[in-house]
């Protein structure tokens, strides 16, 4: 599965200790970030994660565009609730693509960990079925 981690700077070490619980299931997965949320959790983790921009240069919309092509299977977002994002609008723009989508994506810890004891179990299966029958790109 493609499985993304975004989260704001006071989010960061709660998913980094998210990540380095779970490590053992995130390991068998391709794994994205924007960036430094990727940074922070490879230090001290020995995963290997694709980086995009930092998130206020446009790694949401990154991820986002993985998300247009359904091409990411759940994203962990771990969001600020109590501080302002400069780019806000990016931040919209990538859940409401999940949104129509509908790419599973976890904005706090709690269903963050409903969502991996999930993928633990298996419950992804669909997601390959998406990938299998994705339609092309509309002209
Ligand atoms: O701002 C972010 C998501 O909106 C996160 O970006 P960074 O991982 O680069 O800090």
């Amino acid at each position: 599965m493609n499985i993304a981690f975004i989260a704001h700077d006071r989010k960061k070490e709660e998913m980094v200790n998210f990540v380095i619980a779970y490590e053992y299931v995130f390991k068998d997965h391709t794994l994205y970030s924007t960036g430094t949320t990727g940074t922070r959790i490879m230090e001290q983790t020995g995963l290997s994660i694709h980086r995009f921009m930092s998130g206020p240069l446009g790694g949401d919309q990154q991820i986002g565009a993985m998300v247009a092509q359904n091409e990411m299977d759940l994203i962990i977002f771990l969001r600020d609730p109590l501080m302002a994002q400069p780019h806000e609008p990016d931040i919209i723009a990538l859940l409401r693509l999940c949104d129509v989508q509908g790419i599973p994506v976890a904005t706090n810890i709690a269903t963050g960990e409903l969502l991996v004891h999930s993928l633990q179990r298996g419950e992804f299966g669909w997601r390959e079925l998406v990938h299998k029958y994705k339609p092309g790109e509309q002209s």
